[in-house]
Parts: C-alpha cells; structure tokens; sequence
C-alpha cells in the first residue's frame, strides 16, 4: 500500500511564524518568516514579492498614529498572503491582484501577522506594546469580518451521541481535553460543535500523544514479528491489518475509539457499479477504477497468504475484501500525519479529532506536531468558532475528486482547489526554445472562471499563463488550430476559438444534466450527479467566458 496519500500533510506542515526585532531607537523592526529557497515556489514568490516591491520585514516608526498603522499592516498582510500561497493560488494570481488569493491563505496570512506580533509583544515598551495591541485588534478584527461570510453551516439532526460521548469521557479520562461535543448532521453524519466561544490561538481540543494510534502499537503486537518479515510490507499496510483486527477485540485500550466509527465509510471507493457508470468517460473515473483495482490487487497478494499461513493471527473471518475495503477508507478518510515529541512523523487515527469535519473555510489549519512540553497534540483556532457552531478542520487543498474518492463528500461553497489540468504538448522543435524561458510550463489548469477578479481586456476570466502560452503557441504556429490572420482581434479570436475546441468536447462527454428526482437515489448513485455537475459548470462557465470575449471581439 502507498502512503496514505498526501491528504492532510500539506496543511498540517508546521511552518515557522515570524519573528520581531525590537530596536531601541523609535522604531520597531517586525520581521515575517522570509522566502524560503526550498519552497518548489520560491521563484514565483520572489517575482510576485519584486513585482509589488513587497519585503518581508517592516520598520514601525514609534510612536505611529492609526493611519501609519493600517498602512503598515496592510504592507504586511499582502506579503504574508505571498509567502503562504499554495501551487495552485500561485498558478491563478495576477500580477495586478493584491488578494485575497483564498480563504485558506487569508487565515495563513493573518496568523502568521498575529504569530509575529506575539513574539514581540513579550518584550515591548510600552509605546511598542500600544502599536502592537493595535494592530493585534485590526489584524483579529479582518479575520473575524472573513467569519462574517461563513459558507458551511450543515443542518443538525441530532444532539443526542452515546458511543461519542464515551469517547469524550474516555478521553477526558487520559488526558484528552475538548471545548467540543459531538452531533449529527445532515450528510456528514457526526461532527464537533463548540461548547464555548473559542477564540483565535485557543485549543478546541488538546490529546495526548499517548492515546494517538501509531506505528508504536503495531511494535508491541504479535502481528509485528510477522509482518516485519513480509516482503514489501510497508507500516502503514501494517497498520491497515492491526486495525482490522483490533477493531473486533474486546480488549483492546482502544475499544471506545472502534465503537464510535461506522459500520461502512462510504467513500468513492465503495461506489457500487450505478455511479461508476455515470462517471464513465470523466478522468475521475480512470483514477477510481485504477485505485480500487490497485487496492483489490493488494488484498488478494496479501489477506489470503496471511491467513492460511499464520491462522491464528489473522482469521479469516476479519480478513475478508469488505473488511480490509473498510480498513482501507479508515486510514483514508481519518488518518493524519504528525509529527511526535521525538521529532518522528507517523501516520495515526486521532480519537475525538477524528470527529471534525472539512471545510474551505476552516477553524483549524495546522495540527501536526505534538506540543513537545505538554506531549499533546493541539487544534488550535485559526478564526473564532462561536458557541454551538460547527468547529471544522481542513484536510488540506484539496479538489472534489480527491475528496470524493478518499472521503466520500464535495465540500459546500465554491472550491478553488477544483480545477481541470491541461497538458499542453509542445511541439519538438519549440519544446528546446521554450523551455529557455524563465517560468516556462506545459502543465496548465483552468478552473470555474467566477474565481476570476481580474477585468482588464483579453483575459476572459482564463489565468494569464495558460493565455499567454496558447498566444505563443498560435503564433509560432505550434498548434493546428484556426491559422493566424495578421490582426490583433485575429489572434485573439483564434485563442479562444482553441480553447473552445478543447473544451467543447469535454461538456459533451459529460451529457446532458438529468431531471431526476435526486432525493430518492443512493448516496453513491447522489454523490456521482453531484460531482458531474460540478464538472459541468466549471466548463460551462470556461465556455460562456470564451464565448463573451469573442462578441465583445465581434463589436469592436
Ligand atoms: C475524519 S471523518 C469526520 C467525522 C465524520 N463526519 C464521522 O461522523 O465519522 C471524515 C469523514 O467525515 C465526512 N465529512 C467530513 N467533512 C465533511 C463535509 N464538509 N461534508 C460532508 N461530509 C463530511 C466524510 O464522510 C469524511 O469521510
């Protein structure tokens, strides 16, 4: 088994918040984390950061008035919402937009302001500290105005938990501390809403490095000997065939923990042959089809010969293909990567963080290293959760497919992590030319264009790379599209021309949108419509844009 995927990595990496430097003459030097040369997006950072002649350190003039102040935060605020932009924000920015890129950068950004105000705070002069305050309470002030927008409220069904609340109380038991309880909601099944008003810094929960499942339990079973010799067993296979069989054992420290989890995930993976024939002919269905046969293929290598050659380890009866399925979409739909008190990053199942749901615009960003004085593990707030709301976690950038395959829903809202690659071929001859030039790329991407802010001429709500790449190849003749005819409106014409000749047959693969009464389907059968016509209206509105820039063309 590969790794269980990227999936909540990328946002749980700790990165280090800035620092302050206080200096003793009248003015304070407040210093954000700078560019990192490791970043894969250095480059594009620098040039964004050159081309609005951003810095990453601020010199505060003492004492400043409220008007200095806000100019000098929103200084800051632009710079950190470049240094924590993503691949695919990167990708759609442009050079005239100062942000926000999305609401996962702009919580970025703000906590990174608010994390490098902190460091200083602790030493400051009272003239220092008045400033500070200020732009502590602007900078709280911006998040909590994003809060305004909320996107995600899911209708509660019921208050009501038992084997959670046991949970809770087994939890609190060890250690564990929680400003959360749990509840059900509509098409999200459980979920944790605050008790309190929890503010930005504060920990909706805090657990324990002890209680966390690991790689460390697997040592002290009897499974491990046998396992460890297994040829090609990585630790998380491992994991996956100790859970398979702790789930059912009646005295397992864990039983509390197996007791709250559902009889069946359902997650893409488990779609039955229905929704798999209506996502025929989509891309997701090569990655479904390639996944479960990747998955079936390793049961089959493995489940069968554990059983028969070490019975009383592994029975039978816990080792069937529903079963090890089940394992499978456990570890995908609930692990996450931390980092432990030794400095050593494990893939564990968190009891009770377990329980958090996804949002596009999450409370809890970064949760991926143990407090190495308290040995718990923190969700700490990124924005405020009021009392009896939903406290949502993010799972990462991630777009519907991945969602839906690993995890089984499509958040609500607008997802801008949901775009459609293009691979653009270049032909042999330009391919050595082009790539001579800085920043060069043949992998673009276009997503729904009502992301798009920009409203300057001949941008058709498109990104710029993929535009400026399609003039280039249309000029030098490198693709076959309509010929060029000398003329600015010519080859602006044939641009989009192309791009309709790439996306028209794309919204014919996907039919027609069908009439049906949804609420009667099943939830595969549901979730498969749902995720077409999410492909669909990201193309629709490719096409719509295409087709407005060409009558504006026809009316000048
Ligand atoms: C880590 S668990 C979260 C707890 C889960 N709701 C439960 O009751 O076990 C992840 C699963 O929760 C559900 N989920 C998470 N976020 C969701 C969302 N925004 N909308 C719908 N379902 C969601 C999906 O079924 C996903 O596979």
């Amino acid at each position: 088994m590969e790794t269980f995927h990227a999936q909540r990595q990328q946002n749980q990496e700790i990165q280090m918040a800035g620092k302050g430097q206080v200096q003793r003459n009248g003015v304070l030097t407040l210093c954000l984390p700078s560019l990192d040369e490791k970043d894969p997006l250095f480059l594009e950072k620098k040039r964004l950061s050159n081309a609005r002649n951003l810095d990453f350190s601020f010199q505060l003039r003492l004492p400043s008035l409220r008007g200095e102040l806000s100019l000098i935060l929103e200084d800051i605020i632009q710079a950190a919402r470049i240094l924590y932009l993503n691949d695919v924000e990167i990708y759609f920015s442009e050079d005239d937009d100062f942000g926000p890129f999305s609401l996962r950068n702009e919580l970025e950004a703000f906590n990174a302001v608010l994390q490098m105000l902190k460091s200083v705070l602790s030493s400051a002069t009272p003239d220092e500290m008045k400033a500070l305050n200020e732009l502590q309470n602007v900078t709280i002030a911006r998040i909590n105005s994003i809060a305004d927008q909320n996107i995600d409220k899911m209708i509660t069904k019921k208050l009501e938990t038992t084997a959670e609340d046991l949970l809770l109380k087994w939890g609190e038991s060890r250690g564990a501390r929680s400003k959360v309880i749990v509840a059900y909601f509509e098409g999200a099944n459980r979920g944790a809403v605050a008790l309190e008003d929890i503010n930005v810094g504060e920990s909706a929960l805090e657990i324990p490095e002890s209680i966390i499942i690991s790689e460390d339990l697997l040592h002290e079973s009897d499974m491990f000997k046998v396992l460890k010799e297994w040829d090609g067993m990585t630790t998380e296979t491992m994991l996956l065939l100790w859970s398979m069989r702790e789930r059912y054992n009646p005295l397992s420290i864990f039983k509390e923990y197996f007791e709250t989890l559902p009889d069946s995930f359902n997650t893409g993976l488990s779609f039955g042959i229905d929704a798999l024939t209506i996502l025929h002919g989509t891309l997701f269905f090569e990655e479904l089809m390639q996944a479960k046969e990747h998955l079936r293929q390793q049961y089959e290598s493995l489940c069968p010969a554990l059983c028969s050659s070490y019975p009383d380890i592994f029975k039978t009866e816990l080792y069937s293909w529903d079963r090890y399925l089940w394992a499978c979409e456990l570890w995908y739909s609930n692990s996450m990567k931390v980092i432990f008190s030794d400095g050593k990053l494990r893939t564990c199942l968190v009891p009770i963080a377990g329980l958090l749901n996804h949002s596009l615009f999450p409370h809890i960003i970064h949760y991926g290293r143990v407090d190495s004085e308290t040995k718990c593990l923190n969700f700490q707030l990124a924005r405020q959760c009021k009392r009896g709301e939903q406290c949502y976690l993010s799972y990462g950038s991630l777009p519907g497919s991945h969602l839906v395959m690993f995890y089984g829903f499509l958040p609500k809202g607008d997802n801008p992590y949901d775009i459609i690659p293009l691979d653009i071929e270049v032909p042999e001859a330009d391919n050595s030319q082009s790539q001579a030039i800085e920043g060069f790329r043949t992998s673009h991407m276009v997503r729904g264009s009502w992301f798009s802010k920009s409203n300057k001429p001949h941008t058709y709500g498109l990104p710029t790379q993929l535009l400026s790449h399609l003039r280039s190849a249309l000029k030098s003749g490198g693709m076959e599209q309509p010929s060029l005819v000398p003329g600015e409106d010519e080859n602006e014409r044939a641009l989009l021309e192309t791009i309709i000749s790439i996306f028209e047959p794309m919204m014919e693969g996907l039919g027609e949108r069908d009439n049906i009464n949804r609420e009667e389907l099943s939830w595969d059968v549901k979730l498969a419509l749902e995720y077409k016509d999410l492909q669909r209206r990201i193309i629709s509105s490719v096409l719509s844009s295409c087709t407005a820039g060409l009558k504006i063309l026809d009316s000048t």
